[in-house]
């Protein structure tokens, strides 16, 4: 994939995330792996109004090659999750209300979803009695750290669609541009049913 596809695609993925209200303010961010490196966005933009001089292009190793302006602020969970996730070319990062709201609700160190069928927009999953665990990490400023949790917890338990920041919102990988889409809309629509859920169930039947 070349840097210019890579970024045409991500300023599309930009406006329809914001229609749907995952990206308010200047929240989230976007990136892609490409043949030179990577492309993500640059920071503090409003991820619905995106263009070609708000992007950054790095190259193999993460150092800035092209763009003006700062990197996203949180570049190097971007870098981390390629690093560990091999099929990873894609990651979306957003703040929708769901995932917010649910990443705080729920008080243990997973989001663990079974009994919905849209379980099944995640690659792999196959059944809606198959149970599809999201890991929930500790929001944290220092994103170095927060990267090297990611990494510790990955040893034992390989992350596979996405990860749930407490209080913060989603990073969602996709083999491209397309699956990382339906991930998110996938996972999207299994927070909102999930937090739904629990407000008539009770928090006490969280799996
Ligand atoms: C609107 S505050 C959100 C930021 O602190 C951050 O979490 C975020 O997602 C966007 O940061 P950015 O540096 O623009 O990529
Ligand atoms: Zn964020």
């Amino acid at each position: 994939m070349h840097n210019n596809t890579a970024i045409s695609q991500l300023i599309e993925a930009g406006k329809w995330i914001s229609q749907k209200g995952w990206v308010p303010a200047t929240g989230g961010n976007f990136s892609a792996r490409t043949a030179t490196g990577y492309v993500v966005t640059a920071s503090g933009f409003d991820k619905g109004q995106l263009g070609t001089h708000t992007f950054i292009e790095l190259d193999h190793q993460g150092n800035r090659t092209k763009g003006a302006g700062n990197p996203s602020a949180e570049t190097q969970l971007h870098l981390g999750m390629y690093k560990l996730i091999p099929h990873a070319n894609v990651v979306l990062h957003t703040h929708s209300v769901a995932a917010t709201v649910l990443s705080r609700v729920i008080k243990s160190h997973a989001l663990n979803l079974s009994g919905y069928e849209m379980q099944k927009s995640l690659s792999g999953v196959t059944s809606h009695l198959d149970t599809l665990s999201i890991p929930i990490f500790e929001n944290d400023q220092d994103i170095d750290r927060l990267s090297l949790l990611l990494s510790d917890h990955h040893l034992h338990t390989p992350i596979e669609h996405a990860v749930l920041i407490r209080g913060h919102g989603v990073y969602v990988v996709g083999r491209n541009y397309k699956q990382a889409l339906r991930h998110l809309e996938g996972l999207e629509f299994l927070f909102s049913c999930e937090l739904e859920r629990l407000k008539i169930e009770g928090i006490g039947t969280q799996l």
